[in-house]
């Protein structure tokens, strides 16, 4: 028919059709030059997700890779470009969902990869799509977030960079991504089981950390009779070779330093060189100078170094834990700052720099204190909150065993994920009651081991008004054990809020919010709350879906150290069905 049509068409027809053709082009084309055309581009991936033997740190173990890799390949793309990747599950008896940590997911909730929350989980065998939009410039990760899983080494950086012909507020001449990461022996399976046994079973400190992916276990320690050590663990391997960062002398370099570690904060340092911070968490920082970079689970920071000592050597990068002691457990991971010319694998003639004491409390709420919004890019936070919700974070003894609390909430998933229950009104999915917005603030004793009265293992969610804007002081306090406060780093999905402030002890509501900087807050995803302080964040609940917030220690979250916020739900289309395979519906 249309053929006939054409056919049909006379000669003068055509020829005023072309005419038209012509003109809609010279438009087109002189559009295009008055408003030149943000090129957002469509950036595709196609990741195979497996079980592999690797020896990352020389022992050999069973990790998860994508693409034969850990950690996985790295998503480049520019300010507003959409990501798709399309992800196949070829782990033989584990389901999968993969986070994109940073990224908000304006629009696009189910995209978030928060197995439980924000979709089903992808079951062996199936492909599944994630796409989204990433809307900020900046330094952000991807990792598991079903089980444990994270552990097993499935992680790797997203790199978003500014717009064709627009740069940094800061110089700089190369570029480099840098993941550190604590590694465990034991399968992240085991791991999980001992947390969930009577009696319970601690993870312990890890063998080694990992920079990029690589570090060094000493395989002499291994020396059980029954065990073929060489097979197992071969310190010649060249998979668990140094990190090598090469520099050109006199050029500068933005290294863009992440942590993904399942249960150690972090101090990064590289011999003979100051680090100048200039972005946290996606957010350009007013630069400051340090020697030891603080660094805990889910931030990312970029520093500046500048390739201006000696040439004719190379010299240490190094990473250690602090905040736990693990002096005697973990040794420090060793990268090597290569110098070129000179050879990559040279040692440097030195010893590796010994990073700051695992107590020192006092540098580390220093750092905290001093990252601030750059001046020319503050987002001033809103001057005043709807809604304030005080979380007290404990240790406790729920049901004969060890787990972590929020206002005596101990975190668990329900089986269909949040955002399906609440878009569908599938209200017997989780209990409707609200965690409570606060705790007995006038006789909790935040310096004592934590008491032990009507701890519950709930799943509700906090509901929070669109477009609210809502504060959330974390307040630290004893553990289980005598003189112990632990240091958690909690990272918010769907949302950078403002770090209005930190403080120590018992955090004053009527006094404290008047020392909250409204000036030039820095905006992150993921902060840390000290051993018996507080953080102070605000964030505007502008974001339709349902969000985690929870520590980012890995066997803290699965011991229940976590919260939910839903927002604007009704604001939300028809869900895709491919977020719903774990939801039979009559
Ligand atoms: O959650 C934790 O449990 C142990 C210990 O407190 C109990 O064994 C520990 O160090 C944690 O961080």
């Amino acid at each position: 028919m249309a053929y006939f049509f054409d056919m049909a068409v006379s000669s003068r027809f055509r020829g005023m059709k072309i005419l038209n053709l012509l003109a809609l082009c010279v438009l087109i084309f002189s559009l295009a030059n008055i408003v030149p055309m943000a090129e957002a581009r469509i950036r595709r991936y196609k990741w195979e997700v497996k079980y592999e033997y690797k020896s990352p740190d020389c022992f050999r173990k069973v990790v998860i890779t994508i693409n034969g890799r850990t950690p996985g390949p790295t998503i480049q793309a520019r300010q507003n470009d959409t990501v798709i990747v399309e992800l196949k599950n070829s782990l033989l008896t584990e389901n999968v969902a993969i986070h994109w940590h940073g990224i908000r997911q304006i629009g696009t909730p189910w995209a978030d990869g928060t197995e439980g929350v924000t979709q089903c989980p992808i079951l062996p065998g199936e492909t599944f799509t994630y796409k989204f939009v990433v809307d900020r410039p900046g330094t952000y990760l991807y990792h598991a977030h079903y089980g444990m899983q994270r552990e097993a080494g499935l992680y790797g950086s997203i790199r978003v960079s500014l717009p064709e012909g627009e740069s940094e507020p800061y110089a700089y001449d190369y570029d480099r991504s840098i993941i550190l990461n604590d590694w465990f022996h034991r399968s992240a399976f085991e791991q999980a089981a001992g947390l969930s046994s009577i009696p319970f079973q601690w993870v312990g400190e890890p063998q080694s950390l990992l920079i990029q992916g690589k570090g060094r276990f000493n395989c002499s320690s291994l020396n059980s009779p029954s065990l073929n050590v060489g097979t197992i663990c071969n310190e010649t391997n060249p998979e668990c070779s140094p990190y090598v960062i090469t520099v050109i002398p006199g050029k500068t370099y933005r290294l863009r330093i992440s942590s993904l570690t399942a249960l150690s904060a972090l101090s990064f340092q590289i011999e003979g060189h100051n680090m100048t911070v200039v972005e946290a968490d996606g957010h350009n920082v007013e630069p400051f100078v340090v020697q030891n970079l603080f660094i805990y689970s889910g931030e990312t920071y970029s520093v500046l170094i500048k390739a201006d000592q000696n040439p004719t050597r190379n010299y240490w990068a190094t990473t250690n834990i602090v905040s736990r002691n693990a002096t005697f457990t973990t040794p420090p991971g060793l990268a090597i700052l290569n110098y070129y010319p000179n050879h990559p694998k040279r040692s440097p003639p030195t010893t590796p720099p010994s990073g700051p004491l695992w107590n020192d409390v006092g540098s580390r709420l220093n750092q905290s204190l001093a990252i601030k919004a750059r001046k020319g890019f503050i987002i001033p936070p809103p001057q005043s909150a709807d809604r304030m919700i005080v979380m007290l974070n404990t240790q406790n003894n729920v049901s004969g065993n060890v787990r972590w609390s929020v206002n005596k909430v101990t975190y668990t998933l329900p089986h269909i994920p949040y955002l399906i229950a609440l878009k569908e009104n599938i209200t017997s999915a989780f209990d409707q009651t609200p965690p409570p917005d606060g705790y007995d603030f006038k006789n909790y004793d935040i310096f004592s081991v934590a008491e032990n009265k009507s701890y519950t293992i709930r799943n509700g969610v906090y509901r929070l008004n669109f477009n609210s804007t809502v504060d959330i002081i974390l307040q630290n306090a004893n553990s289980l054990s005598n003189k112990t406060s632990e240091t958690h780093p909690w990272h918010l999905h769907g949302h950078d809020f403002w770090v209005l402030g930190y403080g120590e002890g018992k955090f004053d509501i009527y006094n404290d919010p008047k020392k909250y900087n409204l000036v030039n807050p820095i905006m992150k995803n993921t902060v840390p709350v000290h051993r018996y302080g507080w953080t102070a964040l605000r964030f505007r609940a502008d974001n339709p879906g349902a969000w985690a917030f929870h520590c980012h220690i890995e066997s803290h979250f699965y011991m229940g150290m976590g919260v939910v916020f839903a927002e604007g739900i009704e604001r939300l289309g028809e869900l895709p069905s491919s977020i719903k395979g774990c939801v039979h519906r009559k």
